[in-house]
């Protein structure tokens, strides 16, 4: 059968209606207060993942210390996935598996959030990161795929979209921050506003 573009759009969507249900959403609400609290406790994020995933890392970041739909202070996020300097030299003198856990070791303070995201919760470079949180005393949250994978049982907090394909977790996970963002907006929402 030919391809179509438009049943794949259709499925894409019925997916994500099927996956997406309230009691999934009411899973988001831990991650989004371990975040809010970790913010307002003057703590840090840094954020991570591959692919798909490192480009959600950076447009994360990018809505918490710029601006989502409000006019709020910005909120302390790095993206582990930007600096080219630090991802080659690491991962050409050492190795790719440990090219985050060494930005945690080097930026992590204690109750810091080390976020990552894997579609397959079975990326290396992911799990390494987080010993490497553990060790220090950072809190781990996971925006996860599939079943979760290995990182669902690493994370301190998680959020595991269960469906199957890599692109339509991403899309789900596009949803999934931005509603975070969202919170975080009236949580850090200034009182005069
Ligand atoms: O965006 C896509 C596929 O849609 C890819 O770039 C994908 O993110 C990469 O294959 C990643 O390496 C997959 O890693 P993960 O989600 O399993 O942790
Ligand atoms: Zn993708």
């Amino acid at each position: 059968m030919a391809y179509s573009i438009v049943d794949d759009v259709a499925i894409a969507i019925a997916e994500l209606r099927r996956a997406l249900t309230p009691e999934f959403a009411a899973t988001i609400v831990p991650s989004a207060e371990a975040l809010a609290e970790a913010l307002q406790a003057g703590k840090k994020i840094l954020i991570m993942g591959n692919g798909g995933s490192a480009a959600d890392a950076q447009h994360i970041a990018a809505e918490l210390v710029g601006r989502f739909k409000i006019e709020r202070r910005g909120l302390a996020a790095i993206a582990l996935t930007t600096d080219s300097s630090v991802l080659t030299a690491w991962s050409n003198d050492y190795a790719y598996e440990t090219v985050f856990s060494r930005q945690v070791e080097a930026l992590a303070q204690p109750d810091d959030v080390v976020w990552g995201i894997s579609t397959s919760g079975n990326s290396t470079n992911v799990m390494r990161a987080f010993e490497a949180a553990h060790a220090i005393g950072a809190t781990t949250l996971g925006l996860l795929g599939r079943s979760g994978g290995k990182l669902a049982a690493m994370s301190d907090f998680s959020i595991v979209v269960p469906l199957e394909h890599t692109d339509q977790i991403q899309s789900a996970h596009q949803i999934v921050y931005h509603a975070i963002c969202a919170y975080l907006d009236t949580v850090f929402q200034p009182a005069d506003a």
